[in-house]
């Protein structure tokens, strides 16, 4: 579904991603792990058009995508929920998911509201409040609702628990393996080691913009120091 080989990107002079592959087969989740600064941010931003990637490709679907500008990818079916969650903070929650929503027939069952109020239903309880009033976990659940309203054929999150709170860490991962028990594709940066190795199918290991290790769970078991130390955990 995503592939991503020998992929080159950075910012201005500065040459940050020199050789990242990856790829994520339909209805499988993989991560991307590295300590911090290695580049897996940025790997996000050169798959989604936002730093254009400079040599390598990402191909999705069958389809070449890099070169293409950010909505060209986004609309190709990849849903990014950034790093920091960036939700409109003066919209209310309803708003929020409905300002993003996607009309893509080819989904056999498509996100409407009440399905992701179903999957977080503090979203319900908090459909007419502004974005800001929520707290650090439910903009984070809304930024989540506000890519699925996109009905992704893939979903990237960055970051996605940093900063959470234990119990709302543990409710967005029992989401994600919901989310996957359904088929959803999904590319997953962080640092949880514990939990993303109960959740993903493979794993990517970024070390100064180079995919340095990749392989199953089970691999990653039997590897487990070596991939430690890269990762810093
Ligand atoms: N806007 C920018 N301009 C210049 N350099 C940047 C910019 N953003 C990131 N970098 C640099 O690119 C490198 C990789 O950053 P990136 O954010 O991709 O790492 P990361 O692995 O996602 O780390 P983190 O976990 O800290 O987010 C770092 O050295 C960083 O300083």
């Amino acid at each position: 579904m995503l592939r991503v080989e020998g992929l080159q990107a950075g910012y201005g002079a500065a040459q940050v991603l020199f050789d990242v592959n990856l790829a994520v087969g339909p209805g499988e989740v993989v991560t991307l792990l590295g300590r911090n600064g290695m580049g897996k941010t940025t790997t996000v931003r050169a798959i989604m058009g936002l730093n254009p990637p400079r040599g390598g490709r990402v191909d999705f679907r069958g389809k070449l995508v890099s070169g293409l500008p950010p909505e060209g990818v986004a609309r190709r079916g990849i849903g990014l929920v950034p790093e920091g969650r960036q939700v409109f903070p003066t919209l209310t929650v309803r708003e929020n998911l409905v300002a993003t929503a996607a009309d893509r027939e080819r989904a056999a069952n498509p996100w409407t509201l009440a399905r992701v109020f179903a999957l977080f239903p503090r979203l319900k309880e908090r459909a007419g409040q502004s974005a800001r009033t929520l707290s650090g976990g439910e903009q984070q659940m809304l930024a989540i609702g506000r890519a699925l309203m996109t009905n992704p054929h893939l979903l990237i999150l960055d970051e996605a628990t940093e900063g959470l709170a234990p119990v709302i860490r543990a409710e967005i991962w029992s989401t994600l393996a919901a989310l996957k028990a359904e088929g959803q594709a999904i590319l997953i940066i962080d640092k949880t080691l514990a939990a993303l190795r109960r959740l993903a199918d493979r794993h990517t290991v970024l070390e100064k913009g180079r995919t340095v290790w990749s392989g199953s769970g089970a691999e990653l078991d039997r590897d487990s120091e070596r991939v430690r130390a890269w990762i810093g955990v």
